[in-house]
């Protein structure tokens, strides 16, 4: 426990770490007090390189969702399965009487900024009646605050293209730019392949064409600095390939996806940072 002085040198951030022990103890803590909600788990990323982090990975707790009372949608009929409804504090209004949004959640340390962050993707599931039968399918829309982006810095290409080295690297994938230095050495595909899609401008299409995982695209906010300045979003979020699909390339895609991949809303250093300092700092010594 540190002392009272020390907390107040604290400049808020957190070493990987710290992140990893502060994290554990988020979980236990979320699941003494809040049972009955969804629970916060723990996804490691794929072991590589020489990381000097020993446990990386990202919390997740995913298919939150609000159904309404007036909504008969019975357990059978949803396709999430018998996950818990969550509570007000999670609650997302349906627009249609059908609709149901989901949300996933997901705690990344940002190795840039060296705090936590919580992004979220969001989405609703509009049931429909299949013509000329009774059931429901399903399909997803995006559902995304625009204002996500604005909070991020803008960079210009010409800027970008400027961090294209070894020691300092940066890739514009889908209008947002990624510091990916430190991660160089780590990226299971290679640093070639990053450095070379560095140096060719944007990122976006050799990132898609690998068919990256979702856990790739969730570890790859974690290197988020900012966004492409200009960038307009003709093109689709990186859609995630799962392990198997990236083996059988010919699969056809699944009947649905999650290029609706949300981004960034909040930055959750600020609550996840209070929620640290008064576990591990404010609490007066004994
Ligand atoms: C922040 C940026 C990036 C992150 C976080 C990232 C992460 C990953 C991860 C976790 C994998 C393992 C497979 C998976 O889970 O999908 C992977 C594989 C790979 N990545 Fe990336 N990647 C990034 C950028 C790029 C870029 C810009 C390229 C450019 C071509 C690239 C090319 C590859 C290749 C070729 C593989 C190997 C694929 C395979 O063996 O199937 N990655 N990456």
């Amino acid at each position: 426990m540190q002392s009272e002085t020390s907390a107040r040198q604290w400049d808020g951030t957190l070493s990987p770490n710290d992140f990893n022990s502060s994290v554990a103890a988020f979980c236990e803590r979320w699941k003494e007090v809040n049972d009955s909600l969804p629970q916060w788990l723990w996804e490691p990323f794929p072991v590589v390189g020489d990381s000097s982090c020993n446990a990386a990975g990202y919390l997740t707790m995913e298919n939150v969702y609000h159904q309404n009372a007036s909504e008969e949608v019975s357990h059978e009929e949803s396709i999430l399965g018998d996950e818990d409804l969550c509570d007000d504090a999670t609650l997302v209004q349906s627009c249609g009487k059908d609709d149901i949004h989901v949300y996933d959640y997901h705690i990344v340390y940002s190795f840039n900024f060296r705090v936590p962050v919580l992004y979220f993707r969001g989405y609703r599931l509009v049931y429909a009646k299949r013509r000329g039968g009774g059931e429901l399918s399903s399909f997803l829309l995006p559902d995304f605050p625009k204002s996500t982006m604005q909070a991020l810095k803008k960079y210009s290409p010409s800027e970008i293209s400027l961090h294209a080295s070894k020691k300092d690297c940066w890739v514009s994938i889908h209008g947002k730019v990624y510091d990916v230095t430190t991660f160089l050495e780590d990226h299971p595909g290679g640093e070639d392949v990053i450095l070379h899609a560095s140096a060719g401008g944007d990122a976006t299409q050799a990132f898609d064409d690998v068919g990256h995982s979702s856990t790739a695209i969730i570890m790859m906010e974690g290197y988020v600095i900012g966004t492409v300045e200009g960038h307009v979003a003709v093109d689709e979020p990186s859609k995630p390939v799962s392990g198997l699909q990236r083996l059988q390339r010919k699969q056809p895609p699944p009947s649905y996806n999650f290029s609706d991949f949300l981004l960034p809303l909040l930055v959750l250093g600020s609550a996840f940072a209070a929620w640290y300092y008064l576990n591990f700092y404010s609490v007066p010594k004994a």
